[in-house]
């Protein structure tokens, strides 16, 4: 990279402030390694579009860095045991996720506890993919994991900050004085009038949180050394066990950056924190970002308060799709609208910027097309593009690295695609002018991830609800087509592009945002 790579400035939470962030190690070859966590989602149903709003942060994290010349090293696990139906509970009690969900009409169709986490882990994969998110290095199980969880609640027995009883293991919160310096969250008696914490008579403190619940008659349960008690040794771990335990296996004791929804701050990072750094003695996160939430007027979309939208329900038709929100998106178009806003800023989501990021994708598809076409073509003629779309590629690039600017790194985006639509409509574009529009299209794409799937075109709704690429082209010309007939009157020409729509067997419906069309 030059030496004008601009450095990376993230808001940390654990200094209520932007800071430089500075990775702690360096590859072989002398570039900075980000070793990463993210926070990934209990599988106990879809994961809907306000989960994915934080995985997006996580996953523009991570283009960011790469684009500015970095290593990364990124780890988001897949939480598959059943903890509490209640998040802001601060430890393991209360109606087990898994179990209702099961019990759930919708949950009738899986034998066990066990399939419905394989499924619904299944479903994960796959709408992260359409979304086109990075993959993780490593995509970690809780279930997978559960060795090093009991190891690391009995290494806390022994140094003397968990302790045991009939019930559980817990985790000593007075025996580790920095607990509260994420979330502020440090007043005992505030914690105990507001958090609905476990009751067990014979816990220390009340803040006190589970390691490990004792439970013979959970449906997803382990043989640990903990046997005081009925329970006699069998049961499940502690939900914030897993994050710590399975960021420091594969990352190491300290990591770089931490990230996830902002209701994880308090207690879930402030109880990772005390676990891992009692254990080691040595700072888990050097950095900590969270995300604000997506809202459905005015609440969090949450699975459990059932408010939810899911990738399918916005980017199939029905009967996977929800009918009441207009017509199937593409899941670029999707993942546009939810990276539109910064990311620590509350964020609505509105049928109309749906409708609009719709348009933009069409756009990036567009100038995309016609760059790799012209390259094809290698037509003669001067570079009229590379210095426009050279200083629009430099702005977004700077956008990103200040606090994941997204609107403004966006727009820069997008005035570059804009500027390629306009060069190739003014004039056959030269292969040398394809060249410039076709890197930066590529470098666009691998910084925002709004230019073409790295996954290719995911099956169902990514255009709206044709199934080949061909007919998509197709239609999109003949719409073009039409809009220029009728903005010149030219009616016989705009119904002859009706009749091929009808030989196509494709409905086109006109909205205020557009037109939308899919297969009659
Ligand atoms: N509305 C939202 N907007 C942004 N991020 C969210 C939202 N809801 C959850 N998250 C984040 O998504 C990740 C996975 O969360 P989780 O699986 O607990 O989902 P949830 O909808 O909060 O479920 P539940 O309602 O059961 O708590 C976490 O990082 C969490 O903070
Ligand atoms: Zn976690």
């Amino acid at each position: 990279m030059s030496e004008t790579t601009p450095p990376l400035r993230l808001h940390d939470t654990l200094t209520r402030r932007v800071e430089t962030v500075e990775p702690a190690a360096f590859t072989d070859d002398g570039r900075p390694l980000l070793r990463f966590y993210s926070c990934g989602p209990t599988v106990y149903s879809y994961a809907h579009i306000g989960n994915f709003r934080t995985f997006l942060t996580a996953d523009l994290v991570v283009r960011t860095a790469e684009a500015l010349g970095w290593a990364v090293r990124y780890v988001s696990n897949v939480t598959d045991v059943g903890h509490l139906t209640e998040d802001d509970v601060a430890d393991s009690e209360g109606e087990d996720k898994m179990a209702k969900a099961l019990a759930s009409k919708e949950g009738e169709r899986f034998e066990t506890v066990w399939d419905l986490a394989r499924h619904y882990t299944a479903a994960l994969e796959a709408d992260w993919q359409a979304l086109n998110l990075r993959e993780p290095d490593l995509r970690p199980r809780a279930t997978e994991h559960v060795r090093e969880q009991i190891e690391a609640a009995q290494a806390l027995v022994e140094s003397g900050h968990a302790y045991e009883t009939d019930d559980g293991v817990y985790f000593h919160v007075p025996s580790f004085p920095d607990y509260g310096k994420l979330s502020g969250n440090t007043d005992a008696e505030t914690l105990e009038g507001t958090r609905d914490v476990v009751r067990d008579d014979d816990k220390r403190d009340p803040r006190d949180f589970a390691l490990w619940k004792k439970d013979p008659g959970h449906l997803m349960q382990w043989f640990s050394p903990f046997t005081d008690g009925p329970a006699a040794g069998w049961g499940f771990p502690g939900w914030h066990l897993e994050c710590s335990v399975m960021a420091q296996k594969y990352l190491g004791e300290t990591i770089d950056l931490h990230g996830g929804g902002e209701d994880l701050r308090f207690p879930h990072h402030e109880c990772e924190i005390a676990q891992a750094e009692a254990l080691t003695g040595e700072p888990f996160s050097r950095y900590w970002i969270h995300t604000r939430f997506l809202q459905v007027e005015g609440e969090k979309m949450s699975k459990s308060k059932g408010n939810f939208l899911t990738v399918r329900d916005l980017t199939a038709p029905p009967p996977t799709g929800r009918a009441d929100w207009g017509a199937p998106v593409d899941p670029l178009a999707l993942r546009l609208v939810l990276i539109s806003g910064h990311y620590a800023r509350p964020f609505n989501l509105t049928q109309k910027a749906l409708a609009d990021a719709q348009k933009n994708v069409a756009r990036y598809r567009e100038a995309d097309d016609a760059a790799r076409d012209a390259l094809e073509a290698g037509r003669g003629g001067a570079d009229v593009l590379a210095d426009d779309l050279d200083a629009a590629w430099a702005e977004a690039l700077a956008a990103m690295a200040d606090d994941l600017n997204t609107p403004v790194a966006l727009a820069a985006a997008y005035r570059g695609a804009n500027a390629v639509l306009a060069a190739h409509r003014a004039a056959p574009l030269s292969a040398a002018s394809a060249a410039s529009a076709a890197a930066f299209l590529d470098r666009v794409n691998a910084l925002l991830g709004v230019v073409r799937s790295e996954y290719g075109e995911p099956a169902g709704g990514a255009d709206a609800g044709a199934d080949d690429d061909k007919l998509r082209k197709q239609v999109e010309d003949l719409l073009v087509e039409r809009m220029v007939a009728r903005e010149q009157k030219d009616w016989a020409s705009a119904d002859a592009v009706r009749d091929e729509l009808d030989r196509l067997g494709v409905k086109v419906m006109d909205t205020p945002a557009g037109p939308e069309w899919r297969r009659a």
